[in-house]
């Protein structure tokens, strides 16, 4: 029923007339072609399900901030709440105006202001390189699968157009909220949002968030809940109200197109389709979810 089902909603994307926009502040990323389209997803008993482009990689961008959370909770514990709230924004993903009226303390992870505090968390002292290789070696062991690599042009790319982040970085700096410097950090964060994952590895990788999977050796059960928590309140920016509205369960989406998405206890979830919605997630990924939750009872409200 669940193959026939994704066959369905792939077939329907792409009948679909309106792709959204692709990402432009990143060069690398305005390249892509928008009508693409895949969807995956793997159940708690162990079964997979795939359609569309789930063979394609693309880049997974802010859907990172969830793996860079993991470890520096792993890191610093409950002592990051110092550094990072746990708030929905509220506002664009790449926002200014907040920080500065609430002195340097992100509202949440999962904005670009959050995932600069966190990706300074789990660099502590360590070299870039090797937090890079613990952030890969991490999602790596998640998704079972070694195949799993940074695109470097697509984190070039964005480092010479990052002025936004570098905004950030320096803002959080000048706040005392960040230990190490801003090139470090930045140069860190560009490298883990332009890892590239297909839709398969990525539902794969999701599984250590779902319960049930006997993948609870990554992290444990009470850090799973608060990830779930922050994705379902915090991980669409500005539209995470609609999103919990329209779809029901936890999910993370990345300006690459992707979204992870969680049904506790029941599946893990990933989408792809490179064409954004005004809030920079993927337009026809947050159709496809509303319609699998519609269809499939799948709902972490009833
Ligand atoms: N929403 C996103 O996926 C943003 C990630 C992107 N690397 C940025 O920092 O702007």
């Amino acid at each position: 029923m669940l193959e026939a089902l994704l066959n369905t909603i792939d077939r329907d994307a792409r009948q679909q007339n309106d792709w959204g926009k692709v990402a432009s502040y990143i060069p690398e990323l305005a390249c892509v072609d928008p009508a693409q389209f895949a969807i995956s997803v793997c159940t708690v008993d162990g079964q997979e399900f795939h359609a569309g482009d789930y063979r394609t990689p693309f880049s997974i961008q802010s859907v990172s901030k969830v793996f860079a959370l993991a470890l520096a909770l792993g890191r610093l514990g409950d002592g990051l709440w110092e550094r990072v709230g746990r708030e929905p924004s509220g506002r664009a993903f790449n926002s200014i105006v907040q920080l500065e009226v609430e002195e340097g303390i992100p509202r949440n992870p999962f904005i670009n202001a959050g995932a600069i505090v966190t990706t300074d968390a789990v660099l502590g002292r360590q070299a870039p390189r090797d937090t890079l290789g613990e952030m890969l070696s991490f999602i790596r062991e998640a998704a079972e699968d070694t195949n799993i690599h940074i695109n470097r042009h697509v984190a070039h790319s964005e480092q010479a157009t990052g002025d936004r982040n570098y905004s950030l970085a320096y803002f959080l700096k000048s706040c005392g909220n960040l230990t190490n410097d801003c090139d470090r950090v930045l140069g860190t964060y560009f490298h883990h949002c332009a890892i590239e994952m297909t839709s398969a590895q990525l539902a794969r990788a999701a599984r250590f968030l779902c319960g049930g999977f006997g993948h609870q050796r990554l992290i444990g059960i009470e850090r799973v809940r608060s990830i779930n928590a922050l994705m379902m309140t915090c991980g669409h920016y500005d539209g995470s109200g609609d999103f919990a509205y329209r779809v029901g369960f936890p999910g993370k989406s990345g300006v690459g197109g992707g979204i992870m998405a969680v049904v506790p206890n029941v599946a893990s979830i990933a989408v792809w389709s490179p064409g954004l919605d005004r809030y920079g997630n993927s337009l026809q990924g947050t159709s496809a979810l509303a319609r699998l939750s519609r269809e499939t009872g799948w709902s972490v409200f009833t």
